[in-house]
């Protein structure tokens, strides 16, 4: 199969899809490689790494689009991205489709074969492409909070670890899976006081388990979400429903009676968000105020730390894309039912149940396709 790797071209993202040692797969394997020139160089990935695993190079994105059978990729497609894709032509990247009308609309209209990274689901459970990117993101919200709640970027002026007599600042963590396990971590090596909630009783069983006194586990209601972000100083969201737009647990009335300087860091943007108030920043822009409340909303938060990411990504990224170009998307996805739950728009159709919900689309089974 002819394969293609474009540079990204979201704000600030320099992640890329296929780093040389997944081209080198795929070209052992008997395949093509086109990567966009300097599509890597950002993170220290350059053309003759790419060059010697096998790769050819390409002037310019046009070109990688127009000559591959399937785009390997990173974030969403852009609005020029999109009307480049064609029919029948994979595309094998995030998508976040259920807040992003405009995104499903020109995917729709491109005809392509849309596998997205978040609802590709594991043989163990989860969602084994999402996981790393989460993993870094929920470390890196701890990090993003607590510079953020210094005063000169807007928050109360608090150390979120204290110091010997002064007590640590209150650290909420909304969601206790991979965001939330991860962010919780950092929370506990800092020394914050820390409560995550969840709905999930075996999620907070096994983290209660693990971190015993120095974290509180609380079931999660309007409730307790209430009581846990009036005290907080620093909220993380990092809920999730795959494939579908977040629940809004923080409303906006509960945010203007939230401590002023205190930071939101909503990590489940990329779903739509979980506060109420949260609209995607990038990370030229990171943050707003709403009410005295400092809003950290970046969607490709992994994209700051790009060469860390890069690498994780693709440790979970090319068993699957060295399938699709073995076998074709057709027959790869008829053996693998997890890889299947990947397809969210195909031919013209949302074939994603909770992506054609959120958006008011009609729904198509993936088998329907096959
Ligand atoms: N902004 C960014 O750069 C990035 C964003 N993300 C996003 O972070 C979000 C979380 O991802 P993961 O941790 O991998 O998901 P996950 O599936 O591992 O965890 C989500 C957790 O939310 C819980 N949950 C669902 N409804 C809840 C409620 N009402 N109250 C409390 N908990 C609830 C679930 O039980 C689950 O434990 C996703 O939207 C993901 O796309 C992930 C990576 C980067
Ligand atoms: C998961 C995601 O949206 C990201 O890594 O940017
Ligand atoms: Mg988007």
């Amino acid at each position: 199969m002819r394969i293609g790797l474009p540079q990204e071209i979201k704000n600030h993202e320099y992640r890329v899809g296929l780093t040389p040692a997944s081209v080198r797969e795929l070209t052992h394997a008997g395949h093509s490689v086109l990567v966009q020139s300097g599509a890597g160089a950002a993170i220290g990935l350059s053309d003759e790494q790419y060059l010697a695993a096998g790769a050819t190079l390409a002037a310019d994105a046009a070109e990688v689009f127009a000559k591959s059978e399937m785009i390997v990729k990173v974030k969403e497609p852009q609005p020029q991205e999109c009307a480049m894709l064609r029919p029948g032509q994979i595309l094998y990247t995030y998508l976040h489709l259920a807040p992003d009308p405009e995104q499903t609309e020109a995917l729709i209209r491109s005809g392509a074969i849309c596998i997205a990274y978040e609802t590709i689901t594991g043989p163990g459970g989860g969602l084994p492409l999402l996981a790393p990117m989460s993993e870094v993101a929920g470390r890196m919200a701890v990090q993003a909070g607590a510079a953020h709640l210094e005063k000169s970027k807007g928050g109360m002026g608090v150390l979120l670890g204290g110091v010997p007599g002064v007590p640590a600042g209150h650290c909420v963590i909304l969601g206790a899976g991979v965001v939330g396990t991860h962010a919780l971590q950092m929370a506990v090596g800092l020394g914050a006081r820390v409560t995550v909630l969840d709905k999930n009783i075996d999620r907070l069983r096994q983290l209660d388990l693990v971190f015993g006194n120095r974290i509180h586990t609380v079931y999660s209601n309007v409730q307790s979400v209430e009581e846990a972000v009036l005290d907080a100083d620093l909220v993380i969201g990092g809920v999730l429903i795959p494939g579908a737009a977040a629940p809004k647990l923080v409303t906006r009335t509960l945010v203007g009676r939230m401590k002023k300087g205190a930071v939101l860091v909503d990590v489940a943007i990329d779903q739509g968000g979980c506060f109420e108030t949260s609209h995607a920043t990038t990370h030229a822009e990171p943050t707003f105020m709403v009410d005295g409340v400092v809003h950290y909303c970046v969607a490709n938060m992994p994209g700051a730390v790009a060469r860390t990411s890069t690498f994780a990504l693709n440790n979970a990224t090319i068993a699957h894309a060295l399938t699709l170009a073995n076998k074709g998307w057709k027959q790869a996805l008829k053996d693998n039912a997890h890889l299947k739950n990947g397809l969210n728009v195909a031919e013209g159709k949302v074939t994603y149940e909770a992506v054609a919900q959120a958006l008011g689309r009609a729904y198509v089974g993936a088998d329907t396709l096959l």
